[in-house]
């Protein structure tokens, strides 16, 4: 091909850290489209980034072909990728990867979108005679309404286009008249819904409401006129769990067929089926987890991030981006409303709060009027425990028991016992792959590494010195179920954890069982303690969070009165006054005093100004250089040498070994850099990013940029 041809810019889907050029005799295509490129000795898809002079220096390849008419993305959702690679330091086609559904990046075409709900049509009287039981069946539905083609199965899709061949069928205009009449809302509720709604350009606001103060409910009205006007809403939750209860709240509002979700539990078909109809305007309020974040909509017009605190927001593998983070550039992107939504807001935006960057929402009353539940601090030391339980309270269990209420009792750890001692010579089992303890799944008879996933059988003698006094130390889910159940034996019990609920329709079954079931006893982990509403729940019994008070991680505590305050939220939520018990071995830490009252607001100013004084986030600006490698040596070796290589911009500590030090057979350390600010910190990284790179050391590990990081 002639030199006059012009040349492409492109990034490869992928780790690649650097650009292409390529020529195209074609018309270029516009910045986010996706093009066939020879690579290597084969192909691969890439993404247009804009015409760019050709080089001169070194031979330039051929387009191959080019895969779509008009971009994937609309330029504001293509700067947001910009961003997040300059951020978060990633190769910007990896970040292209992780945003688009898996089947455009293996060069699937976009699917083209036929209407979503049918009626049939005025002028015709489609006969039975001929048809099918299922044809039937469908025609009878139409008869009765709109049949939206998003909650059928393939052949009933098919069915519909013979129907639309026929001529019996036509597009439904789109409804959107409100179903279920919204509540009428108490002051404060309807404050916060007047100030979203009346902003239309980039406006980030703090619903900071506590525990069961109807947050959803200014999420719904504040939604709905746009959703009446045909506009779109995007609604990210942490987790999939979360997804059915919003997608019900939302589907009784605005109609089933408004509503999407989006989350990795789908699958890829189904994924690429829901990012086309939200990118076409079809969906009026989408629902998802991290992912969703990336998802073009036609017509945005607000962003909401529920339980903004939550730390699965954050990306643990591969692009480490956040997602609540990500969501608040969009909206200025956008130029749209942003809510994020908590009864227990990170530091991070009730520090951007202070600063005035976030408007000020606050809803300081529970929507049934009922007061907060106080938290009960109860010391156990030198206390007779079963199964770790205080007799007080398994006293109030059985009290909350025999009033015909529910008990809940929160115990973030899985297994019957955390870990198996041999009582002889005090050797504890440990994963081989990991620096951890096995847990005792004792049900399957079984060892399992909680971290890398690694199973073992139980010995019946110590695997060090052949004794057989082996037992299990501490107390998991599994064996406070046991004990529960032999002390409370009429009694139903529920026990909600990774290993008795696999998939967010099990939790969504689970959850329901929760509400039909009088008395019942709830048990279970974080999964339990996240923004679900349970009217009977009159007790809840924190049995032990401890290891919050002195962990290593300066998370850890924020974490702690997060969940605190959480799970205390699930009692009281009906007519009676709830009661929460917190077992602990440390009444008087201040951080337990603090959130004595029930009130998060006390715990955060502490943590806060703890922050301050520490020069800790959100007051200083802070990245992990992490690196592992299956022998411990050339970690260091490499952090060592990346140690010299940084400039003297950034505060950098380190090698430190990372918390869990070794996993599924990595050794993991990292360096701690800080920066005075923001842009001093990215500045230096960027700085660095390319001699890391290059350093020989760097060859013998794998390493990453972690930018505030949530896990150390
Ligand atoms: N204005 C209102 N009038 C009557 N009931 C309301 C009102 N607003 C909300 N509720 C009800 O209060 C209950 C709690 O609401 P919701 O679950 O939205 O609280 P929340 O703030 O999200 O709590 P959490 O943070 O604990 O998840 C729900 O049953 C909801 O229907
Ligand atoms: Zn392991």
């Amino acid at each position: 091909m002639n030199r006059e041809t012009p040349c492409i810019e492109v990034v490869i889907l992928g780790p690649l850290t650097q650009s292409f050029s390529y020529r195209s005799a074609l018309p270029l295509p516009a910045p986010g489209c996706r093009l066939r490129v020879p690579f290597g000795r084969g192909e691969r898809i890439a993404i247009a980034i804009g015409p760019c002079p050709c080089p001169q220096d070194i031979l330039v390849k051929d387009v191959t072909s080019v895969l779509d008419c008009e971009p994937l993305l609309p330029r504001s959702l293509q700067a947001l990728l910009a961003f997040g690679s300059h951020y978060y330091h990633h190769p910007l086609g990896a970040v292209w990867e992780t945003a688009l559904p898996a089947r455009l990046c293996q060069g699937h075409p976009v699917p083209a979108l036929t209407p979503t709900v049918w009626r049939l049509r005025s002028d015709t009287s489609p006969s039975e005679k001929g048809l099918g039981a299922r044809q039937i069946d469908l025609l009878q539905r139409l008869r009765e309404g709109r049949v939206a083609s998003a909650g059928l199965d393939s052949s009933d899709r098919q069915r519909l286009r013979q129907f639309l061949a026929d001529g019996w069928i036509e597009e439904a205009p789109p409804t959107f008249q409100t179903r279920e009449s919204p509540l009428h809302l108490h002051s404060e509720q309807a404050g916060a819904v007047a100030a979203i709604r009346a902003a239309s350009a980039f406006q980030p606001f703090l619903l900071d409401g506590v525990t069961g103060s109807g947050k959803t409910e200014v999420y719904l009205q504040a939604m709905e006129p746009l959703v009446l006007a045909g506009k779109q809403v995007l609604f990210l939750v942490p987790e999939i769990g979360l997804i059915t209860q919003t997608e019900a709240r939302c589907a009784a509002r605005f109609g089933a067929d408004r509503v999407a979700v989006y989350h990795s539990g789908q699958s890829d078909g189904e994924r690429l089926r829901v990012w086309a109809q939200a990118r076409q305007g079809s969906v009026s309020v989408l629902i998802g987890t991290r992912s969703a974040v990336f998802v073009p909509l036609l017509q945005p017009a607000l962003l909401i991030v529920d339980e903004e605190h939550d730390p699965s927001y954050k990306q643990h593998s591969g692009w480490l981006y956040s997602a609540r983070d990500l969501a608040l550039r969009r909206a200025q992107l956008e130029e749209l409303p942003i809510v994020l939504g908590s009864a227990t807001p990170s530091l991070e935006s009730l520090h951007n709060r202070q600063r005035g960057r976030y408007r000020d929402l606050r809803l300081r009353e529970r929507a049934s009027a009922k007061q907060l539940p106080q938290i009960e601090i109860l010391p156990l030391r030198k206390k007779r425990l079963l199964a770790g339980l205080d007799p007080i309270l398994l006293g109030a269990c059985a009290e909350t028991l025999a009033s015909g209420q529910q008990a809940l009792f929160f115990l973030n750890r899985r297994g019957f016992a955390p870990a198996l001692l041999c009582r002889a010579c005090g050797h504890v089992p440990h994963c081989r792959r990991c620096s951890a303890p096995l847990t005792w799944h004792r049900r399957q008879a079984r060892l399992r590494c909680h971290h890398c996933g690694l199973e073992a059988p139980v010995p019946s003698q110590c695997p060090d010195c052949g004794a057989s006094e082996i037992t299990g130390i501490g107390m998991g889910t599994e064996g406070l179920e046991d004990f529960l159940r032999e002390r409370f034996p009429d009694v139903p019990l529920l026990r909600i954890d990774r290993d008795e609920v696999h998939s967010a329709k099990q939790l969504a079954e689970r959850l329901q069982e929760v509400l039909h079931t009088r008395p019942a006893i709830l048990l279970g982990t974080q999964l339990l303690s996240k923004g679900h509403h349970f009217p009977d729940v009159s007790l809840v019994g924190i049995v032990d969070v401890d290891q919050g008070l002195y962990s290593a991680d300066f998370r850890a505590p924020e974490r702690l009165a997060q969940t605190v305050i959480q799970v205390a939220g699930r009692a009281g939520r009906g007519d009676t006054r709830g009661r929460v018990i917190l077992q602990t071995h440390l009444p008087e830490h201040p951080l337990l005093l603090a959130l004595q009252g029930g009130a998060y607001a006390p715990a955060a100013s502490q943590l806060l100004r703890e922050r301050q004084q520490a020069g800790l986030p959100p007051f200083r600006a802070l990245a992990l250089l992490q690196a592992e490698a299956q022998r411990a040596e050339p970690v260091y070796a490499f952090l060592r040498a990346a140690h010299a290589c940084i400039g003297p911009e950034l505060e950098c500590s380190g090698p430190i070994p990372a918390l869990l030090e070794r996993r599924a057979g990595y050794h993991r350390a990292y360096l701690w850099l800080e920066g005075k600010s923001r842009s001093a910190l990215h500045r230096a990284l960027a700085r660095a990013v390319d001699p890391l790179g290059k350093l020989p050391q760097s060859r013998r590990v794998r390493w990453s940029l972690d930018v505030d990081p949530q896990n150390f």
